[in-house]
């Protein structure tokens, strides 16, 4: 383990960690930029209470095996990890000893961008998923709720090179989301690696 400062969120029935500086603003940069130029984002149609409409966000899906991805209505074929990609996955896995198989991208393109409350719960995830989220670009606010009360939430901001952990019982537990903003702000990119066995 390398001396990369990490604070443990204070939440019940979580375990959730928050890594500031996983990268350095340098390579956060560059990162970001390749990131944004060579995924091959794609916005994809859901269906909401027999309603279809666009997600406000578009996505990519990444993994070392050939396993789709099923949400919200949804089944991602994956593409092969980049170099990049991969350089990243490494990198926390390192770090958290936890190992991934898999990547959901996200780009956020402004503030009417934004993923609702949900939990990454689905089956091909496992009991006690481990989920490393990294951010890139502009930082925006991310937001638990108690499954079982609304009203107990914790806030916080995820930072340009930064990486939360989510594990354990979290995901039983709590939800999270990106909430939209009025500010007239810039694109963010979100990976979120996960194992799907
Ligand atoms: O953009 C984020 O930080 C969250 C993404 C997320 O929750 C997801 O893709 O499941
Ligand atoms: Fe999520």
């Amino acid at each position: 383990m390398s001396d990369l400062f990490a604070r443990k969120i204070e939440m019940e029935y979580a375990e959730v960690f928050h890594y500031p500086e996983f990268f350095s603003k340098k390579e956060a940069d560059n990162y970001f930029k390749n990131l944004q130029k060579n995924i091959p984002w794609q916005q994809d149609t859901i269906k909401v209470f027999g309603k279809t409409h666009l997600q406000p966000r578009l996505t990519a899906f990444f993994a070392s095996n050939n396993l789709n991805y099923s949400y919200s209505n949804i089944t991602m074929k994956p593409h092969h990890f980049s170099e990049k990609l991969k350089e990243i996955k490494h990198k926390i896995e390192t770090e958290t000893q936890h190992y991934f198989t898999s990547c959901l991208a996200n780009l956020y393109r402004d503030g009417k961008d934004s993923n609702g409350w949900h939990a990454d719960d689905e089956k091909e995830l496992g009991k006690n998923p481990v989920i490393a989220s990294v951010s890139f670009g502009t930082e925006r606010v991310f937001k638990f709720r108690k499954k079982e009360d609304h009203k107990i939430q914790h806030k916080m901001i995820l930072e340009h090179g930064s990486l939360l952990i989510m594990k354990g019982e979290t995901q039983h537990f709590w939800q999270h989301q990106i909430p939209k903003t009025q500010k007239k702000i810039g694109e963010r990119i979100n990976l979120t690696f996960r194992n799907i066995i």
